[in-house]
């Protein structure tokens, strides 16, 4: 369940209903789009894919011998796994990303691991990034010096259904290969085998999480006053003059998804519109309780230039009580017999009142509890506020071409064929 409160921004309500017609228009804009096979929503209909589900979940019980699951894979492809493992990893599983080139933690892992217990999956959509390639050339090379003729089987790809070096290498050595559907983006993939696949290994609750994911895109499509991304859309619109969306987690378990909504938000959004004009904001990712100790003070007292997003669980699956210790009355009492839980809330809550009082723009959005549906419900959810923005801000949500030069000059330096001065 999510639940969005906007106590603080008492202009809000009147807002969304001065603004019910152009968010309606923008939907619609957005689901018109549908029907273009080039449109890049396959997104949408992820949590329907069962037949996926079933796949993934084959390919686990078949390799029960897996104790490291390495994934190798950058941006879109490492974020979302990333986020949702460190989650909802409930097996004896040990996972790492490799989305990086930095040689020495490389050789660290390497230099640790066995290779007869390791699976390692190669997520790429274009099959061209230079990183995951580079960590696949290693990887590949290891398996093979390692298993002889049984690497195939340690060796499973996740990438384009026909396009891409991933592909052909699956078609040319027989691998095991998970496809990302063609009209599914990186940033957008989490719910495809990108995710689903390392998740079926860390033994957490797919369908849960599908289901929770389902349930936000029916809320997407339900009538303008119970449409949450409507509305959240509209608050980072309204918003659009603050240079800087703040989106912080109170979640330890939940620490690794502000860095995937900072992709998702920043590669999307921020780009020239059909004008030609600069637009975007920056996401910025914070961790309560940490950040009140790092990044608090400045969203109290620094400039005004925020928009602040509080993620917050409204109950924890398990609670832990703080006990009572002799000798500590004085400064630790009034903690006595709490739960630890309690006190997280408790800080959630007078963080948001603080930064309100400041004079910050803040609203908070509530997770029933950190559990795979209300999260699948929230990732889901996030996707259709960013494409909903992209409809408004009239940027294509779903291409990123500012990042093609920086590729292209990383090619030059390499002496990539064609791409010499
Ligand atoms: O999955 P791929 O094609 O390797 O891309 C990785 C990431 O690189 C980008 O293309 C550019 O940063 C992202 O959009 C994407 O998530």
């Amino acid at each position: 369940m999510l639940r969005l409160d906007t106590r603080f921004l008492p202009d809000f309500p009147q807002a969304f209903k001065e603004h019910g017609p152009l968010l309606l228009q923008a939907r619609e804009a957005l689901l018109a789009k549908r029907k273009d096979p080039q449109s890049m929503l396959g997104w949408m209909d992820l949590p329907e894919d069962t037949e996926t589900l079933r796949e993934v979940r084959r390919f686990r019980e078949a390799n029960p011998w897996v104790e490291d699951f390495v994934l190798l894979g950058i941006g879109g492809s490492a974020l979302g796994p990333k986020a949702l493992e460190a989650a909802f990893n409930g097996s004896s599983v040990r996972f790492h990303y490799v989305d990086h080139v930095e040689p020495e933690p490389v050789l660290r892992l390497l230099r640790g691991l066995d290779p007869r217990k390791t699976l390692v999956n190669a997520v790429s959509k274009s099959g061209a990034t230079a990183e995951t390639l580079a960590a696949l050339l290693v990887f590949l090379n290891w398996l093979r010096e390692h298993l002889g003729e049984d690497w195939r089987r340690h060796l499973v790809l996740t990438t384009d259904p026909k396009r891409g070096a991933l592909r052909a290498l699956a078609e040319r050595e027989g691998l095991r290969a998970f496809a990302i559907p063609e009209n599914v983006g990186g940033r957008f993939s989490v719910l495809s085998p990108v995710g689903l696949l390392p998740l079926a290994f860390a033994g957490a609750d797919l369908e849960a999480l599908l289901m929770g994911a389902r349930k936000a895109n029916e809320v997407a499509l339900a009538p303008l006053e119970e449409n949450l991304p409507l509305q959240t859309a509209l608050l980072q619109h309204l918003h659009r003059h603050l240079p800087v969306t703040v989106f912080m987690v109170y979640s330890e378990r939940l620490k690794y998804l502000p860095a995937w909504f900072v992709q998702l938000h920043d590669e999307s959004l921020g780009k020239r519109d059909e004008e030609g004009n600069r637009v975007g904001t920056t996401a910025v990712p914070a961790l309560g309780p940490q950040d009140q100790h790092a990044q608090v003070q400045l969203f109290r007292e620094g400039p005004l230039d925020k928009l602040i997003v509080l993620v917050v669980p409204e109950g924890a699956t398990e609670d832990l009580l703080l006990p009572r210790v002799e000798g500590l009355e004085g400064e630790a009492g009034y903690l006595f017999g709490k739960g630890l839980f309690q006190l997280l809330k408790a800080e959630a809550e007078a963080t948001y009142q603080a930064l309100a009082e400041a004079g910050q723009r803040v609203y908070t959005l509530y997770l029933s509890e950190v559990s795979p549906y209300a999260v699948g419900w929230l990732l889901q959810h996030l996707m259709w506020q960013t494409a909903f923005l992209g409809e408004l801000w009239r940027v294509n949500a779903f291409d990123q071409p500012g990042v093609e030069l920086g590729k292209r000059l990383t090619f030059a330096l390499l002496g990539r064929p064609g791409y010499g001065s």
